[in-house]
């Protein structure tokens, strides 16, 4: 399997909280799907931001590699949460799809025509063909997810990378989506953050744990007591939910069990 993206011993965080990343390394696979699980606070969305570019390492490196070779620049698309967006905007289901089409490198930056075709397959993909003129402020939740998922394809982006996707909506929208996922992923690598271990388990092909530090848990056939076992270092709180195993990782501390 070829790395996209390969991140070693990375610091990272913000001006008044520099360390919130320490010394993370880690590796994206060409068409991986990998799933970010970690406590609240733990630095999932600050990986995110490094990766994406948007804050700087403090030391270490992200390197983007595109058959094997170094590039300096990865074509990632982008799923933020649902609650980020303004439903107020006067904006359609079409124009967010556009939207997600970079004006890089062009003279004028305008959409031409043929950008604005691409739009109408990616809706089908999407299976909301028929939301097309919708305002986004008419969409239900799960709606909304569909039409930020085609956004962030629409560039054909090498990686996709969603930020809790599954809150807001419902149990049924949330089964669609994945599928829908399962499909993009056999064209494009995804990195999926998410608080639901259950959801991660059943869905993707490696994980990894972020709380200031991260483990890499590679595979998919991850069981329970497996899961159990690779966190015996962290108090994972069991919750029943529906017929998947659903846990929450509470506060741990991963410094702990690397001096052990
Ligand atoms: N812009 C910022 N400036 C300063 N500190 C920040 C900033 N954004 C996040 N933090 C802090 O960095 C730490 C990690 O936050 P981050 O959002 O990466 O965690 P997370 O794992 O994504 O959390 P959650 O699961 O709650 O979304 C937290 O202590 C947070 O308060």
């Amino acid at each position: 399997m070829n790395p996209i993206i390969e991140i070693h011993n990375l610091n990272a965080g913000y001006e008044n909280k520099p360390d919130v990343l320490k010394n993370v390394s880690l590796t994206v696979f060409e068409n991986d799907f990998l799933g970010i699980i970690g406590p609240n606070g733990g630095g999932k969305t600050t990986l995110l931001k490094a990766i994406l570019g948007l804050i700087q390492p403090v030391s270490g490196s992200i390197t983007f590699l595109d058959a094997g070779k170094k590039v300096s620049h990865l074509n990632i698309g982008y799923l933020p949460q649902i609650n980020q967006i303004d439903k107020k905007f006067p904006i359609s289901v079409h124009e967010v799809i556009l939207s997600g089409l970079t004006l890089r490198g062009k003279f004028i930056k305008r959409y031409t025509a043929e950008d604005k075709q691409k739009v109408e397959p990616i809706a089908v993909k999407m299976g909301i063909e028929n939301l097309l003129h919708r305002a986004i402020g008419e969409l239900s939740g799960g709606q909304l997810q569909r039409v930020l998922l085609g956004r962030a394809i629409i560039d054909n982006p090498k990686l996709i990378i969603l930020d809790e996707p599954s809150s807001y909506v419902d149990k049924l929208f949330e089964t669609n989506f994945y599928k829908l996922l399962d499909e993009i992923n056999k064209e494009i690598a995804i990195v999926l953050v998410s608080h639901d271990v259950g959801t991660i388990i059943s869905q993707v092909k490696n994980i990894a744990c972020v709380n200031q530090s991260l483990h890499y848990h590679c595979g998919s056939n991850i069981s329970q007591e497996w899961l159990m076992g690779a966190y015996d270092s962290c108090p994972i709180e069991i919750l029943g939910h529906g017929s998947l195993p659903h846990r929450v990782l509470l506060q741990h501390d991963h410094d702990h069990d690397e001096k052990e």
